[in-house]
């Protein structure tokens, strides 16, 4: 496969429901090692569009590539493996757990050693080792023993990351990254997520529009189902179809 080709690719991609089309008939190319947005205005077909690439939901029709193979039929747990990883999901940390025992299990887990009572020390001392850098990675190794259930928000989410990043992924899907959170922890989550994305590629869908322009390399504009403009952050605002579709939307 030549080095620029997409390491996503959806063709045709359609999705129902009863009568309604919510994503109709969307091509899109995600480039590797970029940051690549999804917006558009509320009901646009953002979170459908997400969900039918990272395999939450099937498609009506149409279908999705990732590094040029069909996995269209593919099950969420088996494109993971793939190295396709969604993260900022609040559940996927064990509340009862400190941070640094989180970020160990993820890491046992991508090793297939959950049930690993019976290894050496050095082996355990070795996801140790490893959990910590992560969590410095993050900014939490202030927070390492603190229990995942007892940190902010913001932090919360940074824990998810490093849950995700001990699973090696090649591309991150982030829903709605910063989602909830304050001025101080948008900021801080923005820094992390362009740290993390350096060689890595990173999908996302995202609301707010200052964070994408700041974060985005490549955007892709949905209205009604549809795409409507794709390019840079300065290319898309430019855009007449595009401003007229967020004409009175309530987040921008
Ligand atoms: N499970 C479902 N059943 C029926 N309709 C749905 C379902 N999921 C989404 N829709 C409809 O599809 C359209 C697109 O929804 P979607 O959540 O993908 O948009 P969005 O761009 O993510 O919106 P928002 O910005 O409000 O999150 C909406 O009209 C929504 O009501």
């Amino acid at each position: 496969m030549p080095e620029n080709a997409p390491i996503i690719e959806a063709r045709r991609l359609t999705r129902s429901f009863g009568g309604f089309v919510a994503v109709n008939n969307v091509d899109i190319q995600i480039s590797p090692g970029t940051i690549h947005a999804l917006i558009g205005p509320n009901g646009a077909g953002k979170s459908t569009l997400f969900n039918l690439l990272t395999k939450f939901l099937s498609p009506s029709s149409g279908h999705i590539f990732f590094k040029g193979r069909d996995i269209t039929g593919m099950a969420p747990a088996d494109i993971a493996r793939l190295g396709l990883v969604r993260s900022f999901q609040i559940s996927s940390v064990f509340p009862h757990l400190s941070a640094h025992e989180n970020v160990r299990v993820a890491l046992q887990a991508r090793e297939h050693e959950t049930f690993s009572f019976w290894k050496s020390n050095t082996c355990l001392r070795r996801f140790d080792d490893e959990a910590s850098a992560l969590l410095e990675s993050v900014g939490l190794s202030d927070k390492a023993g603190a229990l995942a259930s007892e940190l902010s928000y913001g932090r919360k989410r940074a824990l998810e990351l490093a849950t995700t990043l001990a699973l090696e992924p090649e591309v991150l899907l982030l829903d709605e990254p910063m989602a909830g959170m304050g001025t101080e922890d948008i900021g801080r989550t923005a820094d992390l997520i362009r740290r993390v994305g350096k060689g890595r590629t990173v999908l996302m869908v995202e609301h707010n529009l200052g964070v994408v322009a700041d974060l985005s390399d490549t955007i892709t504009v949905l209205r009604r189902g549809e795409v409507i403009a794709e390019g840079s952050y300065a290319e898309v605002s430019a855009n007449s179809e595009v401003r007229q579709a967020y004409m009175g939307a309530s987040h921008v």
